[in-house]
């Protein structure tokens, strides 16, 4: 059965110290609660080391990973680097890297390659821009995105991956998908991983809705029947506002 998950992605935000702050709340808040839900930091790359601890709840992962293991690749940090100092996550195709750091699908694809193999949980990011969702385009977009990165995989590696859907018109702009345009694209991607592999691997994956969700959307969002959490930018930045939509699943 698939599994229900808030992520936080903290971009490049917050010092070290509100950052451990925010980390320390978050998990001390969720101790003892029962788990209805797996939640995530993505946090700065270099905050890793400091906020990585597999006896707490939530679980700490990178914005970003090189593909290769290592190299001369200056400012890069590998896939096996990340999973060496125990991070447990990764986030992959993010917008704001496929457009301002020019990432291709098939770099994209090298990406969530070097992360299964180091048995990283890949947070693989898709979305439409406004110009592909207003001329009709934005379920082949987002579906060319999926097998242009992941399709080529076999059924088991989806025990590691989660789909972030994100229209990029939505990131950061206080415009929200409606409820229901989030959750058709999602059956529209759940469909894809029917078509491609089987009912069972659409079944079981967990989709998460991104872009501009915040406590007064979050409920309406984030409990439709094909949407299983979300990815959270802004909203994750302040612990009463991430709290409250993790409470979305209590
Ligand atoms: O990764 C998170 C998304 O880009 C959403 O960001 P946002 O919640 O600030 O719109």
């Amino acid at each position: 059965m698939r599994k229900k998950i808030v992520a936080g992605n903290w971009k490049m935000n917050l010092s070290l110290e509100e950052g451990q702050s925010l980390h320390k709340t978050i998990n001390s808040e969720l101790e003892g609660a029962s788990a209805n839900c797996e939640v995530y930091h993505f946090t700065p790359s270099i905050y890793l080391t400091s906020l990585i601890n597999e006896d707490q709840k939530v679980q700490v992962g990178a914005q970003n990973g090189h593909p290769e293991k290592s190299g001369a690749f200056t400012g890069e940090i590998s896939m096996s680097q990340l999973k060496a100092i125990g991070t447990q996550a990764v986030l992959i195709g993010h917008s704001e890297r496929r457009q301002l750091f020019n990432e291709s699908d098939s770099f994209l694809k090298e990406k969530v390659d070097a992360a299964l193999s180091e048995g990283l949980k890949v947070f693989f990011c898709c979305g439409e821009s406004l110009e592909q969702r207003e001329n009709g385009d934005y379920n082949t977009t987002v579906v060319n995105q999926l097998k242009n990165a992941l399709f080529h995989l076999d059924s088991t590696d989806f025990q590691k991956i989660v789909i972030a859907y994100e229209p990029i018109w939505a990131i950061g702009t206080g415009k929200t998908a409606s409820p229901e345009q989030a959750n058709e694209m999602h059956q529209n991607i759940r469909k894809s991983f029917a078509h491609a592999y089987s009912k069972e691997i659409a079944e079981d994956i967990s989709i998460l809705y991104g872009g501009s969700c915040k406590p007064s959307n979050a409920s309406d969002l984030l409990t439709q029947s094909d949407i299983d959490g979300g990815l959270i930018g802004g909203a994750s930045l302040k612990a009463e506002d991430f709290l409250a939509i993790i409470s979305t699943y209590k």
